[in-house]
C-alpha cells in the first residue's frame, strides 16, 4: 500500500479498511470499477452512498495543498458506475488561482477516463462557488446529484440557483459530450501525438483554442491534461493544472517532470502559454515546448 493512505485508513470502518487495502497498491491513482465497488459493498455490507462517503478519506490522501494544508476529496461517479476520485492542488509560490479544486480534479479524472455522464459528486466539505460553476458546465449539469457528510443529497439546481450557463452563450454541446476537433501535425514524436490527440478531445467552445498539456517523467510514463473552459470564464480549468492534478493523483513528484508540451491551435482567440509556463515553472525546472497547430 502507499504510504499516503496511512492515515486514512485509519479513519476507516474497520471492515472497509481491510477490503480496500487490496486496491491500494503502487498503481492505485483513484479509480475504482463498477465491480470492484459492487465487491467492496459486498464485503462491507454498506449501501453505495454511504460507500461512497465512507472513501472520502482515500481520496482526500491524493491533495497537495502544501499552502491550506486544507485537504479536499471529493469522487465522480459516471453513468458507467465507476468512480474517479480527486483532490486538491496548490502551487507553492504561485498566485492562488493555479490552484486545483478536488471537484475538479474528480470531475476532469472522468473526463480523462472517457465518462460522458457524471451523475453523482461525493465531496468532504461543501463545494466552494467556482466548483458549482464548474460542475454546472457539464452535460446535464444541474442534474449531477451533491452529496455531502451530513447533508441530505440534493442536484446542483439547489445548490446553484438560478445558474448562468453553457446554454446562455448558446452551446449546445457542453462538458463531456463528445469533442473531436480535427487538428493535424506532421510529427513522429510519441510525446506530440499524445498531446495532439487530446487536445482534439478538448472542451474550448469559448475561444476555440482546443490544447491540451502532456508532462513525462524521467522513467518515460506521461501524464496529460486538456483544456476544459466555463461559461464564466474564470473557472476555466487550464489543460497544465488539469495534468498536475493527474500526476499528483498518481503519487508522482512534479520535480519530476523531464518533459512539457502544451499543444494549441492556431485559430484559439487566446493562448494559454503564459499561464502554463508559471504553472509549470512553480513545481518543475523544464522549459515548456509550445506547439501551434493548425485546425483543418
Ligand atoms: O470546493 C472547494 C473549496 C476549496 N477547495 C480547496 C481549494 C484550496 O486548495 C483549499 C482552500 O480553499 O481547498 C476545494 O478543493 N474545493
Ligand atoms: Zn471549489
Amino acid at each position: 500500500m502507499q504510504d499516503r493512505f496511512l492515515k486514512s485508513i485509519a479513519k476507516l470502518p474497520e471492515t472497509l479498511a481491510t477490503a480496500i487495502v487490496p486496491l491500494l497498491d503502487q498503481d492505485f491513482a483513484g479509480h475504482i470499477d463498477a465491480q470492484q465497488l459492487a465487491e467492496l459493498q459486498k464485503q462491507t455490507g454498506m449501501e453505495l452512498d454511504e460507500l461512497l462517503l465512507a472513501l472520502l478519506p482515500i481520496a482526500a490522501a491524493l491533495a497537495r495543498p502544501p499552502i491550506s494544508e486544507f485537504y479536499v476529496g471529493a469522487i465522480a461517479k459516471g453513468k458507467s458506475g465507476d468512480i474517479y476520485m480527486g483532490a486538491n492542488i496548490e502551487l507553492p509560490g504561485e498566485a492562488l488561482f493555479h490552484s486545483v479544486h478536488a471537484e475538479q480534479s474528480a470531475i476532469s479524472h472522468a473526463w480523462l477516463s472517457g465518462e460522458s455522464v457524471i451523475e453523482d459528486i461525493i465531496v468532504n466539505a461543501s463545494p466552494c462557488g467556482h466548483c458549482r460553476q464548474f460542475i454546472n458546465e457539464l452535460v446535464e449539469g444541474s442534474k449531477v446529484n451533491i452529496h455531502l457528510p451530513d447533508q441530505a443529497t440534493a442536484p446542483l439546481s439547489h445548490y446553484l440557483p438560478y445558474a448562468f450557463g453553457p446554454s446562455d452563450l448558446n452551446i449546445t454541446a457542453p462538458l463531456l459530450s463528445k469533442q473531436l476537433h480535427t487538428l493535424t501535425l506532421d510529427s513522429n514524436d510519441p510525446m506530440i501525438i499524445e498531446a495532439l490527440d487530446h487536445a482534439s478531445l478538448s472542451y474550448a467552445p469559448y475561444t476555440k483554442n482546443y490544447a491540451a498539456v502532456v508532462l513525462e517523467t524521467k522513467d518515460g510514463a506521461t501524464y496529460c491534461g486538456r483544456y476544459a473552459e466555463n461559461a464564466a470564464f474564470n473557472p476555466s480549468m487550464q489543460p497544465m493544472q488539469m495534468a498536475l492534478s493527474t500526476m499528483a493523483r498518481h503519487n508522482r513528484d512534479f520535480s519530476e517532470i523531464n518533459r512539457a508540451v502544451l499543444i494549441e491551435s492556431s485559430k484559439g482567440v487566446v493562448s494559454l502559454v503564459g499561464a502554463a509556463m508559471d504553472a509549470l515553472h512553480s513545481v518543475a525546472v523544464v522549459e515548456l515546448e509550445h506547439i501551434v497547430v493548425e485546425p483543418e
